[in-house]
C-alpha cells in the first residue's frame, strides 16, 4: 500500500485526491494538510471529500508521527518551498501540482531533485500531454505562415493567469518550431496599433463559471485553420494522473521528472 499525504486537501483538487485515492487499489491516505486559517483544520478529510470518515483528520502541518510514503502538492505557490523543504528533510517523493509558480519555484524543485525524486506538471491529465506532443508536431509541419494562438478557459475561481498549462503548451509549440518563448509569446493583445506581429503567439485568457479547463491550439493561414483542442468535463481528468504519477514516483530514485516520463510518451 502507497501511503500518500496531501498538501491542499481541502481545496476543490485536494477533495476530488482524497476521494479518488480511496477508490484507487494500492493507495491509501494517512494525511491531509491546508492552510493554517482554514476553518475546517480538525475536521475528517473523508468527511470533507463526501466519501465518508477515513479517520485522517485536516492539519495544518505534516506531523512528524504519520508515515508517509508520497507527498502530493496541489496547493498556493508560497506554501511550496516549505513543502519542498518537508520533503527533502523526510526524504519523501513530492508530486506538484501547483500552478502560478515562478522561477525561482523551478530552481528550488531543480534543486530537490538531487535529494529526491520530484515532479511538477502544470497538467496531469493524459490527454493534456497528448496535446502538447501534437500541437509541437503541428507547429514543425506547418511552419512559419502559420498563425498560433492559443486560448484557455477556466472557472472564475482561478488566481493565476494564463494557466499553467496554456504556458506549457507554448513552451511545446516554441521548442518544436522556429519560436522562442521569450521573443514571441504575449499575453494580451489591446489597443488601435496593435496589429498581428510575425511569430507572436498570443494565449488568450477566460474565466467563467465553474468550468474545470479547456485549452486550444489555433494554427491558422490564408484559406484554412487548424484547432487542437483538450476539454476538460471533470477535474478528475487532473486527479487520475496525479494518482498515477504519486505510485511511479514514489518506486524512482532522486530525479526531477516529467509526465512524459510517467506516460512514457517519448517512445511513442
Ligand atoms: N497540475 C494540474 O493538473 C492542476 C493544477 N491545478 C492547480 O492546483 C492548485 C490548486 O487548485 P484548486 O484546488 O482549484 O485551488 P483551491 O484554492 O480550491 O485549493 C487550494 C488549497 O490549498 C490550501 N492551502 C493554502 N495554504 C496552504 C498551505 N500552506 N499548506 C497546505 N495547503 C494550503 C487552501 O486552503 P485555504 O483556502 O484555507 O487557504 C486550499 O484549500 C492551483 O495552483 C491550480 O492551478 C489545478 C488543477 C489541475
Ligand atoms: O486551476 C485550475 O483549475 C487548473 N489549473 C491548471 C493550470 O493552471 O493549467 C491545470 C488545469 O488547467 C486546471
Amino acid at each position: 500500500m502507497t501511503k500518500v499525504a496531501i498538501f491542499g486537501a481541502n481545496g476543490r483538487m485536494g477533495r476530488r485526491l482524497v476521494a479518488l485515492a480511496t477508490e484507487m487499489e494500492g493507495l491509501s491516505v494517512v494525511a491531509g494538510v491546508d492552510g493554517a486559517g482554514s476553518p475546517q483544520i480538525g475536521e475528517d478529510i473523508g468527511v470533507l471529500a463526501g466519501v465518508g470518515e477515513l479517520g485522517v483528520p485536516l492539519t495544518d502541518q505534516l506531523c512528524g508521527d504519520v508515515e508517509v510514503d508520497v507527498v502530493i502538492d496541489f496547493s498556493v505557490p508560497a506554501a511550496l518551498a516549505g513543502v519542498i523543504e518537508e520533503c527533502c528533510k523526510r526524504k519523501l517523493p513530492l508530486v506538484i501540482g501547483t500552478t502560478g509558480i515562478g522561477d525561482e519555484h523551478q530552481a528550488m524543485i531543480d534543486e530537490a531533485g538531487q535529494r529526491i525524486p520530484i515532479i511538477w506538471a502544470s497538467n496531469f491529465s493524459l490527454v493534456v500531454n497528448v496535446l502538447n506532443v501534437l500541437a509541437g508536431k503541428a507547429a514543425q509541419l506547418l511552419g512559419s505562415d502559420f498563425d498560433i494562438e492559443i486560448m484557455e478557459a477556466h472557472h472564475r475561481f482561478k488566481k493565476d493567469a494564463p494557466s499553467g498549462t496554456a504556458i506549457t503548451l507554448a513552451k511545446h509549440i516554441c521548442d518544436a518550431s522556429d519560436h522562442d518563448f521569450d521573443r514571441d509569446v504575449v499575453f494580451e493583445r489591446h489597443g488601435d496599433d496593435c496589429l498581428r506581429q510575425p511569430n507572436e503567439i498570443t494565449i488568450q485568457t477566460l474565466r467563467v463559471g465553474d468550468h474545470p479547463g479547456e485549452h486550444t491550439a489555433y494554427f491558422a493561414t490564408l484559406g484554412e485553420r487548424l484547432e487542437i483542442k483538450h476539454v476538460s468535463t471533470s477535474r478528475d481528468s487532473y486527479v487520475i494522473g496525479a494518482l498515477k504519477a504519486a505510485k511511479w514516483l514514489s518506486l524512482q530514485s532522486a530525479g526531477r521528472y516529467t509526465m512524459s516520463d510517467v506516460l512514457k510518451l517519448d517512445r511513442v
